[in-house]
C-alpha cells in the first residue's frame, strides 16, 4: 500500500545543526494528522523535507510510495497540495488574488490554464470566502487574508493529500472557523490532510492523531491528547479539593503531552 506520507529514519542536518532527527511517520490514506511541537523543535522542516523543499540527509520520505529525493520526477506531485507557512501571497509582483490562485494550476506544460481553470479557481477562493475579492491585487489583502489565498492556490489542484503550515496563524477567528469547515469537507470526502498547528484549536475536531516532536524526534504519535473530564466543559472553575481545603487548580487543561 502506498501510503500518502511515509518518512524512514529522516534526518535532516542544516549547516551545522541536525534538525530531525531519524523520523518514522505514515500518514494513512484519509487521515487528518496534526504535527504539534514547541517553536523551532523541527515541524516545518519536516513538511519542507517532505515536499522537497529542503535536502534530506540520512533516510527517506516518501509522497504515495515515490521517495521525494531520488524519485522526484515520479512524486504524483499533481495531487499534493503546500500551503507554506505565513509567506506574502504577492512576493512583491502585482497580482489579483484569481492569478495566484489560478497559479496553482500551473504544472510547467500548461502555458494558460483556460476558462475552466479560472472558474476552479473561482471556486477555490470561494472555498477560503473570497470569491468577491477575486479581481483585488493581494497587495493590498491583509495578512490573514493573503494566508487564505495561498491556501486557496493549494485547493484548486483538488488534491488528495494537503500539507499545510500553520494555516490558522494570523487569522480572524470567524475565517478560522470558515477554513476549518473547509477543511472538514476535504476530509469528509476522504482526503489526507498533514497539518502544523500550535494548538488543535478550531481544527481540534477533525484531528485524528498527533505526531509531536521535540527538538527533531518524535515524541508523541497517537491520539490527539484530550482535557481532562470535565475541564473542556466552559463552566468548569478549575477548582479542585486538596485536603479539605479548595485551592485553585491553574494549569492548562487542554494539552496533556509535554510539548
Ligand atoms: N536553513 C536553516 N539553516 C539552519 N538552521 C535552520 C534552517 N532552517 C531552520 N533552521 C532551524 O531549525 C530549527 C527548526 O526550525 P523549524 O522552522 O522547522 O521549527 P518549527 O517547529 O516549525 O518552529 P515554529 O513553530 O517556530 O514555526 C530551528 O532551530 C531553526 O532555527
Amino acid at each position: 500500500m502506498d501510503h500518502p506520507v511515509s518518512t524512514d529514519d529522516l534526518s535532516v542536518v542544516l549547516g551545522s545543526s541536525t534538525i530531525l532527527r531519524g523520523i518514522d511517520m505514515t500518514v494513512t490514506d484519509g487521515e487528518t494528522v496534526a504535527l504539534l511541537g514547541a517553536n523551532g523543535s523541527g515541524k516545518s522542516t519536516l513538511v519542507k523535507a517532505l515536499v522537497g523543499v529542503v535536502p534530506i540527509t540520512r533516510g527517506r520520505a516518501r509522497l504515495y510510495g515515490r521517495d521525494v529525493t531520488t524519485e522526484s520526477r515520479q512524486v504524483a506531485w499533481g495531487r499534493v497540495g503546500y500551503v507554506p507557512q505565513r509567506v506574502t501571497a504577492g512576493g512583491g509582483v502585482p497580482a489579483t488574488a484569481l492569478e495566484v490562485v489560478t497559479s496553482g494550476l500551473l504544472d510547467g506544460r500548461r502555458v494558460r490554464p483556460g476558462a475552466a481553470g479560472r472558474r476552479r479557481a473561482l471556486e477555490a477562493l470561494d472555498q477560503v470566502g473570497l470569491a468577491d475579492r477575486a479581481r483585488d491585487s493581494v497587495q493590498v489583502f491583509s495578512g490573514g487574508q493573503q494566508q487564505r489565498v495561498l491556501i486557496a492556490r493549494a485547493l484548486v489542484r483538488d488534491p488528495d493529500l494537503l500539507v499545510l503550515d500553520e494555516p490558522l496563524a494570523g487569522i480572524d477567528r470567524d475565517s478560522k472557523e470558515q477554513l476549518a469547515g473547509t477543511l472538514a469537507t476535504l476530509h469528509e470526502d476522504g482526503r489526507t490532510i498533514l497539518v502544523v498547528l500550535h494548538e488543535l484549536g478550531e481544527l481540534g475536531p477533525l484531528v485524528e492523531r498527533c505526531v509531536v516532536l521535540r527538538h527533531g524526534r518524535v515524541v508523541h504519535d497517537g491520539a490527539p491528547p484530550r482535557p481532562a473530564p470535565g475541564h473542556d466543559d466552559p463552566e468548569h472553575e478549575h477548582v479542585h479539593a486538596h485536603g479539605g481545603d479548595q485551592v485553585p487548580d491553574h494549569h492548562v487543561p487542554d494539552l496533556n503531552v509535554e510539548l
